[in-house]
């Protein structure tokens, strides 16, 4: 039967409440301390979730230092993006959650009542920061600025690292989120199995373009909001929707342009080949 996570626990084909359907079913689970989703978990279970956050939450904030330091952002303010990711409990607690999808093979698309076998639409993360892992099996595709899907290929030994469009906007559009989607395995081939880690900020966190990243005279591409904003925004919206541009100045719309047209290369979504997989992390799978 269809289940929906509303907004946390298990689902089925529904991914949210806007009519998207695919053809997976997945658990998603806040990782906040005190979230009710977490607190009713078997104690086995909540440990290697927290275990498992607390080692992807990790690389995920050495990502965002080293983003920070390739955006040329000084020593001493390399922290700023990774700190957003980390907000301390009185400050709201950062919003993090941890989704496991899985994908059985689908038998046909007639079967599946689906167009097609679409295991999760394309769409962007509204988040910061997503730490992807999977298992050997393909499906999952992201798309380059100049519309052509890619396959990723699977690598469990590898982690993924999905730009969200919380980062996007922190940075003032240096770096992209761009869209992924999930192709559901046919018919006699293997499960796709995914564990993603969501970083967000807290709820009250301001979303807007760092100071320490911006040139002078340089103008924000987004009218300020803040992640509460954003995320209560995002899910009233459809998977595919352009979440983002409600909140687009107009120079937004002309600078994602003129990029595209020279062909600015993107480093969101790259495959990250994790530096030496830690002992932790591979215990989990
Ligand atoms: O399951 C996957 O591989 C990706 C799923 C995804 O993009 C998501 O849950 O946001
Ligand atoms: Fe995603």
């Amino acid at each position: 039967m269809d289940a929906s996570a509303r907004p946390f626990g298990y689902g089925s084909k529904r991914i949210g409440c806007n009519g998207d359907m695919g053809w997976l079913e997945y658990i998603l689970l806040s990782v906040r301390s005190g979230s009710v989703a977490a607190a009713s978990l078997p104690p086995s279970l909540r440990a290697a979730l927290e275990e498992y956050t607390d080692a992807v939450r990790g690389v995920g904030a050495r990502v965002l230092e080293l983003m920070a330091q390739g955006l040329g952002v000084a020593e001493e303010h390399r922290g700023v993006l990774r700190r957003i990711v980390a907000a301390p409990d009185d400050a709201g607690g950062a919003d993090e959650m941890v989704r496991v999808n899985h994908y059985p093979p689908c038998p046909s698309p007639v079967a599946s009542g689906l167009r097609g076998v679409t295991g999760f639409g394309e769409h962007t993360d509204p988040q910061i920061i997503s730490v992807l892992r999977s298992n050997g099996t393909g499906g999952l595709q992201i798309m380059l600025l100049d519309g052509r899907w890619v396959p990723v290929a699977p690598d469990t030994d590898s982690l993924f690292v999905i730009v969200g469009d919380s980062l996007q906007v922190l940075t003032n559009g240096r770096f992209r989120s761009m869209k992924h989607r999930v192709v559901a395995p046919a018919e006699g081939q293997q499960s796709r199995l995914s564990v993603i880690y969501f970083g967000g900020p807290a709820p009250t966190q301001r979303i807007a373009p760092l100071p320490e990243l911006m040139r002078e005279g340089e103008q924000s591409l987004y009218r300020d909001f803040t992640w509460a904003e954003y995320k209560t925004a995002a899910y009233k919206s459809r998977l595919g929707d352009h979440r983002l541009g409600p909140f687009e100045l107009p120079a937004a719309a002309a600078a994602q342009e003129s990029t595209t047209k020279a062909g600015h290369h993107c480093i969101s979504n790259a495959a990250v080949q994790a530096p030496a997989p830690a002992p932790h992390v591979a215990r989990v799978h």
